[in-house]
C-alpha cells in the first residue's frame, strides 16, 4: 500500500490501514522537504519497486485530492475502513474513501469515490454522498441526504433528513443545516446561515 500525502492525515490513515492488519509499504509526497512520516521515510516519486501497489490519497483538501486522483487514476485502492468503523452490509463505499476510526456508515448509504468519513463521524440510511466528499469529526449526515461533489462537513456539523447539499459546498464546524444548499456556498451557525461562495482558490 502505498500513502500519498504526508500530511496529518497521512498519519491518521496509517492507523487505518494498521488497524486493519494491513502494512504501509511506501509514503510519497511531492514536496522534497518532508522526509518522514512517523516511522515511514518519504519518497518523493514512484520508482519501479512500486509497481501494481494500490494507492490511497492522503490529502484532506478536497480539490487538491481530485487533482491528484486524476494523476494517478489506475492505481487507487479499494476503501479503507478503521477496525472499529460501523459499515452496514447493505451500504457500498467506492475506490479511494477512507473511513475512519468509530465512524458509522448505516443501512444503504452510498459513499462516492475518495471520500472521507472522518473520526466519530455518521452517515445515516440511504444518504448519497458523491465523489470527494469530506465528512469531518463528529459529524451527522441523517437520513436521506445529498451531497454534491467535493463539498467538505466541518467538524460536529449536523444535516438533518432529506437536505440536498450541491457542489463543493462547505459547511462550517457546529452548523446545523436545515435547508437544501445551494452550490459553492460556505454556510456556518445554527440553523445554518450562507456567509459567502467558494471559489476554486478558497476551497
Ligand atoms: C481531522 C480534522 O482536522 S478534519 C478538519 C475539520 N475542519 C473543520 O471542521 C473546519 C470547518 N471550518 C470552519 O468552520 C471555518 O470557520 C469556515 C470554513 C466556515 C469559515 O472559514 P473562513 O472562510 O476563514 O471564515 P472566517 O473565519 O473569516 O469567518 C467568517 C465569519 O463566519 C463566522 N464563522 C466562521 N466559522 C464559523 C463557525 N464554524 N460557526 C459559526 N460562525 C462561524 C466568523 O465568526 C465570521 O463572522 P463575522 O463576519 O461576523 O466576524
Amino acid at each position: 500500500m502505498i500513502i500519498f500525502g504526508a500530511s496529518g492525515h497521512g498519519k491518521v490513515i496509517i492507523d487505518v490501514i494498521e488497524s486493519t492488519g494491513n502494512s504501509v509499504d511506501f509514503v510519497i509526497d511531492d514536496d522534497v522537504s518532508v522526509k518522514e512520516l512517523l516511522e515511514y521515510k518519504v519518497d518523493h516519486s514512484f520508482n519501479a519497486s512500486m509497481k501494481n501497489q494500490p494507492v490511497i490519497i492522503a490529502v484532506g483538501k478536497n480539490q487538491t485530492r481530485k487533482r491528484i486522483a486524476e494523476r494517478l487514476e489506475n492505481s487507487i485502492s479499494e476503501a479503507l475502513v478503521h477496525r472499529s468503523a460501523m459499515v452496514s452490509n447493505s451500504s457500498f463505499i467506492d475506490f479511494g474513501s477512507v473511513v475512519m476510526a468509530n465512524a458509522s456508515i448505516n443501512s444503504s448509504a452510498t459513499i462516492g469515490k475518495h471520500c472521507i468519513i472522518n473520526t466519530n463521524s455518521v452517515v445515516e440510511h440511504d444518504s448519497i454522498l458523491s465523489d470527494f466528499v469530506h465528512i469531518s469529526p463528529g459529524a451527522v449526515i441523517t437520513g436521506n441526504v445529498k451531497i454534491g461533489e467535493g463539498s467538505h462537513v466541518g467538524a460536529g456539523a449536523i444535516v438533518i433528513p432529506g437536505i440536498t447539499i450541491g457542489k463543493w459546498v462547505t459547511i462550517g464546524a457546529g452548523a446545523v443545516i436545515i435547508e437544501d444548499i445551494p452550490d459553492n456556498a460556505v454556510v456556518v451557525g445554527n440553523p445554518g446561515r450562507i456567509i459567502k461562495f467558494n471559489t476554486v482558490e478558497n476551497e
